[in-house]
């Protein structure tokens, strides 16, 4: 009998998000052991910094695939929002799980809609997306830098003095946060980031066991949407440090999927969608990078 070693950062969404694979896992699976194996990554460790000046937040991921490669683990489980569009040769996403709430949400204060904010509220978030599409919406809001864990980040409206702050659906919902002054931005206006909500279970490639295994908790609506907004991605090249997001969603017996790169200082934002058959996500994904590209987006980076 097997003993599955997941690894998983210490946080307290990523822990919650390891427990919801290996429940998945042990339905199926209930002869098998898990256990979780928490890493402490540079990302965790420096908090005073904007993730941009420290090398994006593809810290989260690496040390925990540095782990997998060395076989301190069998399995990492991941926001697939985190990962970077390239990943080590050895490794294999074997699963991508199904999406959670795709949306950002605004925690406001003083329950309002974004409209209702007073002017030049202020807003904390530290992601570029973030900043340039609420400023797309609201020139006159101020934002404020903050970094720490989803709970963290909650309290630094009252700390910090802010009037909101913006997170993932996705990490409130599963952290169990469930508050009426909440705000969810739709994703037609307000372009998630690639990835946003859902989870992925990246495993060494040799480990054709496991390999099967996950293919019983892959989400393949998720997965082809996901692995598109991926490789969109891709030929952008992009970190975390400029604004882009994507989000691919099935509609009828096709993926459409939606783009957005902005100039940093968000006086241009560039928003384009590409469609076609749901099998073909691959050569979607590349249409929307090679169009996206064509309507000048490497120029606005
Ligand atoms: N960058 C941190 C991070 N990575 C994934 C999520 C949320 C969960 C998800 O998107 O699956 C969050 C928190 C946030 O941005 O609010």
């Amino acid at each position: 009998m097997r003993r599955i070693r997941i690894g998983s950062r210490a946080s307290e969404l990523a822990l919650v998000q390891a427990e919801i694979i290996i429940e998945m896992l042990r339905k199926s699976y209930p002869q098998y052991e898990y256990e979780i194996i928490k890493i402490k990554t540079i990302g965790d460790k420096i908090l005073d910094k904007t993730l941009s000046k420290i090398g994006g937040k593809g810290l989260f991921v690496k040390e925990i695939q540095t782990a997998l490669l060395n076989n301190d683990i069998d399995l990492a489980v991941h926001s697939m929002k985190d990962m970077p569009a390239e990943s080590p040769e050895e490794l294999i996403l074997g699963a991508i799980t199904k999406r959670e709430d795709p949306r950002d949400v605004l925690i406001i204060k003083d329950k309002c809609s974004l409209e209702k904010l007073p002017k030049a509220a202020t807003i904390g978030t530290s992601s570029l997306r973030r900043k340039v599409q609420l400023l797309s919406l609201r020139e006159d809001l101020q934002m404020k830098d903050i970094r720490g864990n989803v709970g963290t980040r909650l309290s630094k409206i009252d700390t910090e003095g802010l009037d909101a702050v913006i997170l993932a659906a996705a990490g409130l919902k599963r952290l169990g946060y469930k508050n009426d002054n909440f705000y969810y931005l739709d994703t037609e206006v307000f372009t998630p980031a690639v990835g946003q909500g859902a989870l992925g279970c990246e495993i060494r490639k040799s480990d054709e066991e496991l390999y099967k295994m996950l293919q019983e908790i892959n989400h393949k609506e998720t997965y082809n949407c996901v692995m598109a907004e991926r490789m969109f991605l891709k030929l952008l090249e992009g970190g975390c440090h400029i604004p882009i997001g994507a989000y691919g969603k099935k509609v009828g017996d096709d993926l459409s999927i939606t783009a957005m790169v902005a100039s940093p200082d968000g006086e241009s934002i560039l928003r384009h969608t590409e469609k076609g058959n749901f099998e073909e996500y691959l050569d979607i994904g590349t249409r929307l990078g090679e169009e996206m590209i064509r309507l000048g987006a490497k120029e606005l980076l």
